[in-house]
């Protein structure tokens, strides 16, 4: 455990991780940074930062002119860790249930028999409460002194989220947990007379937007159409009702319900924020259930992230986003076999291996499975599943011509008898030296909700955090702090169809997501981003 401030003498007599300075810090924090740079106030941890980029322009004979470049900006972020809730669309489905039993069996500490022996509860596959990030090196030794990554901000902890939300199936969510058929029935019985109680909202459910073999379970409804916004003002309406019956300080909500089909995107319709409105006004069909929810959101003010991969924020959702300087996030959770794609992709291509097929292919035997076997929902992970690799594609022009990409097929089957263990099957298929080839082929078996809940975490905390982090530059007036832009692209490590703000770049490559959200945490503390350059080590 690093000494904090007040133990800083005690961290400069040992030569452990010295920490000098007199800003106030408080026993809970296992660092603060001794910096000019960085004020502590009871309230808020203020950081003046130099971001330092490199401006490349085309040179006067045809070459790059790269010129080093210095922004100076302010963070301040707010250190009072709210009580936050989080309000699943789709609570009672596998995901929905595995997240809350999760969560309890976590703030309660359980344990349950297995047949290998017994297992404690754990957050593992979040890189929040899972992984850990370098501090810095420590001045005696010259060791790294690696931290949870949870601690480099004060994020809240997930034992800490109350947990909401609607379903269009009634099912309580002990009974949704058995539905799911995801959890050690020995853990099941530990959670199952809490989660009993647990009762989705009744939910907004327009047939057409996913599989028709989901209309069994739709007995849970709002009642009416969307027109005349009735369907907003009820979901605002249950959002205020959750904070105030649970004594929130914040909530955000999640999209964990069914895959849903691309809407169209119709000029007049849903291509700019007053459109959209109109359009819900008048109950226009093309707006999807997804859709409603994020206009819902937006309008209460409550972050709104998609776990689906649906085109749920048409550009009439982002306009009225950026206008209600509203959080929205998605698209569609990177869970197992996409998330190997995003590394091994991204290894392969930065080694100079071109790569020149994918072939992916899934099945899986859970409701979700079920749903996408209809084409329509299908099209839409398709798409999800397959632009993942683009951007590391398009960055190295030395194995790509332009517009040269590898094969890519994505195939995914409903196979009920394994139920939400997916079995993912890839081939990777690359040219090698002197005309050689490389195949890898991968069989792993995902456990789709053991793999997804914990993302729905970290998607909840890194979404939260940031609604307490505003800057400006370093030259604006003190009132024009401001928080980041509505679309947060800093949640990309957690999805495969990642949003960023209009006209930006997509960045799928998985270690430079991680880089992003490391380094603009660390950046919020007044820390420099981690290069792993090590000089230290090297230069002596
Ligand atoms: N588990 C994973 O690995 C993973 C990864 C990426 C994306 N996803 C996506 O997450 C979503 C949920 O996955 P899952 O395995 O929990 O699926 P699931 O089918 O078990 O759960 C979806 C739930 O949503 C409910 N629902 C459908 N329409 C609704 C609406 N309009 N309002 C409220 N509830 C509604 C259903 O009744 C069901 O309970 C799916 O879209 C899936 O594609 C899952
Ligand atoms: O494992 P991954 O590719 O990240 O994502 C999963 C797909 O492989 C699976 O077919 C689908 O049903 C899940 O919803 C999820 O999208």
């Amino acid at each position: 455990m690093a000494p904090h401030a007040e133990d800083a003498s005690a961290g400069s007599a040992n030569g452990g991780v010295g920490i000098q300075g007199t800003t106030p810090a408080t026993a809970k924090d296992l660092f603060v940074v001794s910096s000019p740079n960085v004020e502590y106030t009871d309230d808020f941890i203020k950081t003046k930062y130099t971001y330092r980029t490199t401006a490349v322009s085309q040179g006067p004979n045809g070459n790059y002119v790269a010129v080093p470049k210095e922004t100076l900006y302010d963070f301040k972020v707010d250190r009072k860790i709210p009580k936050v809730g989080v309000m699943l669309v789709g609570w009672g489905g596998n995901n929905g249930s595995t997240v809350t039993a999760g969560i309890i069996a976590n703030k309660r500490g359980l344990v349950w028999d297995t047949k290998d022996g017994t297992q404690g509860a754990n957050y593992y596959g979040s890189v929040i409460m899972g992984s850990t990030t370098k501090l810095g090196t420590d001045s005696a030794t010259g060791n790294d002194i690696n931290i949870p990554f949870h601690d480099l901000l004060p994020m809240v902890h997930p034992n800490d989220l109350v947990v909401g939300g609607w379903d269009i199936s009634s099912l309580d969510l002990a009974s949704a947990m058995d539905r799911a058929c995801v959890l050690q029935p020995s853990l099941k019985s530990l959670v199952r007379k809490e989660l009993a109680t647990m009762k989705p909202l009744p939910s907004i459910y327009y047939p057409d937007f996913i599989a028709a073999n989901q209309e069994e379970r739709a007995d849970n409804l709002i009642p009416g159409t969307k027109a005349s916004n009735a369907h907003v003002e009820q979901i605002r309406k249950d959002i205020q009702n959750f904070k105030a019956e649970n004594s929130l300080d914040k909530v955000i909500v999640q999209w964990t319900a069914n895959t849903e089909r691309f809407a169209d995107i119709l000029e007049g319709v849903n291509d700019t924020a007053d459109n959209l409105l109109k359009s819900i006004e008048n109950g226009h069909d093309e707006v999807s259930p997804s859709t409603v929810f994020a206009v819902a959101c937006i309008q209460e003010g409550v972050p709104f992230i998609n776990g689906s991969p649906q085109n749920t924020f048409v550009p009439g959702a982002i306009q009225l986003a950026e206008r209600h300087n509203a959080f929205i996030g998605g698209d569609d959770f990177k869970s197992g076999q996409t998330k190997m794609k995003s590394a091994l992709v991204d290894f392969l291509i930065s080694a100079g291996i071109k790569l020149t097929s994918i072939a992916s292919y899934n099945h899986l035997g859970n409701n979700d499975g079920m749903n996408l076997s209809s084409q329509r929902q299908f099209r839409s992970k398709e798409i999800s599943k397959s632009n993942v690799v683009d951007d590391m594609v398009a960055a190295n022009t030395v194995l790509y011509k332009e517009g040269e990409h590898p094969d890519h097929t994505v195939v995914i089957k409903y196979m009920p008898a394994v139920g939400d263990d997916k079995r993912a099957l890839d081939e990777y298929y690359a040219e090698i030296f002197l005309g050689g080839h490389q195949t890898i082929s991968i069989f792993n078996v995902c456990e789709d909700s053991l793999l997804a809940s914990p993302l729905i975490i970290d998607l909840v905390l890194v979404a939260e955090m940031m609604t307490r982090i505003q800057w400006k530059t370093h030259a604006d007036e003190a009132d024009k702090f401001a928080g980041f832009h509505s679309v947060l692209s800093i949640l990309s490590y957690m999805l495969k169809a990642p949003m960023t703000p209009t006209g930006t770049p997509v960045i799928n490559a998985l270690a430079k997501q991680r880089a992003a959200l490391t380094n603009i945490f660390r950046a919020c503390v007044g820390l420099e981003p981690e290069n792993d350059m090590t000089l230290e080590h090297k230069l002596f």
